[in-house]
């Protein structure tokens, strides 16, 4: 197995960071975008692997969709294929046939879809025959297992003959990524309610517009993360906006608590070290994507912290929270279940000279742990793993002043 060695470094002079493009942003405009035929003038799309897998199906219309590991590639796909009453096979690599889809495959068939499990049911693959005639303009679709089946049926929602209204039932996790939807929904024209707990969306056209997507907040966090880990530096990331569209701008508020300034100026925001505040105790819900940063933050950090809302962490691209477990233990620290769904991060108090990560085949197990060469040299195996979301990642390490070594970039 290919693996990266980092050396140690915690002094950073000031750098630019370019950032890649936001992957959940791209993937919602490129649906949007073939549902109106293209006439749209859709701006910096995502290098992420992710978005590659949706912009080549798209384009190649293959038989068979296989998204690879791509969830939103998956869910915003199946939708898209029935709305357009296509026959496709849906698929992924066996992490991605693992991962649910019953709840969307369900909201679809409510709606008049034909879908035909083509191994176990409620998991892909899946035989998509299209839609034919809408059965019903209501659907109730459970908030607490993936928002991206909420997003992928809002998607279509105005494309359907009847129009359609969502009635999200029970906790609604990943809340900030179905306002992501809506509101990049809004941009191409779309007017829509919500109210309590039932979105209601009329027929209507999407209306062609320019649409430029912003910096990757996920990806930023992994760069607050390094100067938190720190002894001393400063980093400029480029693109970033303080009003955005995702949810894992929460990272500000985060950081800040973990001892990052966020000052946001000239088309980015500039991260200074300042002091460690605060109690230490918050609720990912609707950000499971900085999970994974966060924990492994305090882990090298030396903070106590008490993490809720990791319920979907199960279900991605592996179980991340044992992958977090296995791999904080090989610097002595943990993420430890103290009552049902409360964890504890248990810092690390003595560091080994070297720590080998394993990847799990999950870009942020990757990108989470490259911190860690604040205190000791690491080596991280399967570096191209991050190519899902952030294939830029190692360049940008070095232009971070880190020194990246045994890796072809
Ligand atoms: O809609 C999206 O773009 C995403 C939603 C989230 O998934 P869940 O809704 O499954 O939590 C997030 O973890 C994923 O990386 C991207
Ligand atoms: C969970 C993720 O992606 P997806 O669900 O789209 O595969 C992620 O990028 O962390």
């Amino acid at each position: 197995m290919e693996v990266i060695h980092l050396a140690q470094k915690s002094d950073f002079a000031p750098s630019h960071i370019p950032l890649p493009s936001s992957k959940s942003e791209s993937n919602r405009v490129l649906i949007i975008d073939a549902l109106t035929e293209g006439k749209n003038t859709l701006s910096n799309l995502a290098e992420a692997r992710d978005t590659q897998t949706m912009i080549s199906l798209l384009k190649k219309n293959p038989p068979v969709f296989d998204v690879l590991d791509a969830g939103t590639t998956m869910r915003f796909l199946t939708a898209y294929a029935a709305i357009t009453n296509q026959n496709k096979v849906m698929t992924g690599t066996p992490r991605m046939c693992e991962r649910p889809i019953g709840i969307l495959v369900d909201a679809l068939r409510t709606v008049g879809a034909e879908i035909h499990y083509l191994g176990a049911e409620g998991y892909p693959p899946m035989a998509v025959h299209g839609l034919t005639e809408q059965k019903s303009h209501q659907v109730k679709i459970r908030g607490d297992v993936s928002s991206q089946y909420i997003s992928a049926m809002l998607m279509i929602a105005p494309l359907l003959p009847k129009g359609l209204e969502i009635e999200l039932q029970g906790k609604v996790g990943s809340r900030s990524y179905i306002e992501m939807t809506l509101d990049t929904m809004k941009q191409f024209g779309i007017s829509y309610s919500w109210e309590g707990n039932k979105i209601n969306i009329p027929k209507q056209a999407y209306q062609p517009t320019t649409f430029a997507v912003e910096s990757d907040w996920s990806g930023a966090g992994y760069w607050f993360s390094l100067l938190a880990c720190a002894d001393s530096g400063e980093l400029f990331l480029e693109g970033l906006k303080e009003n955005s569209l995702q949810g894992d701008s929460a990272v500000v508020a985060i950081m800040d608590q973990l001892g990052i300034k966020s000052t946001f100026q000239n088309g980015g925001v500039l991260l200074q070290k300042k002091e460690v505040t605060g109690l230490k105790s918050w609720d990912f819900t609707h950000c499971p994507d900085l999970a994974q940063t966060i924990a492994v933050t305090c882990a090298i950090l030396g903070q106590d912290a008490k993490f809720t809302g990791l319920e979907s962490l199960k279900i991605k691209e592996t179980d991340r929270i044992y992958a977090l477990q296995q791999e904080l233990a090989k610097f002595n620290a943990d993420l430890k279940e103290i009552e049902p769904e409360v964890y504890q991060v248990i810092p690390s108090v003595t560091m080994p000279a070297e720590v080998k990560i394993h990847t799990y085949d999950d870009h942020r197990m990757a990108m989470a742990f490259m911190p860690l060469l604040t205190k000791t040299r690491v080596s991280i195996e399967d570096p191209a793993v991050v190519n899902k979301s952030y294939p830029s990642f190692w360049k940008h390490c070095q232009l971070a002043g880190i020194s990246v070594l045994n890796q072809d970039i």
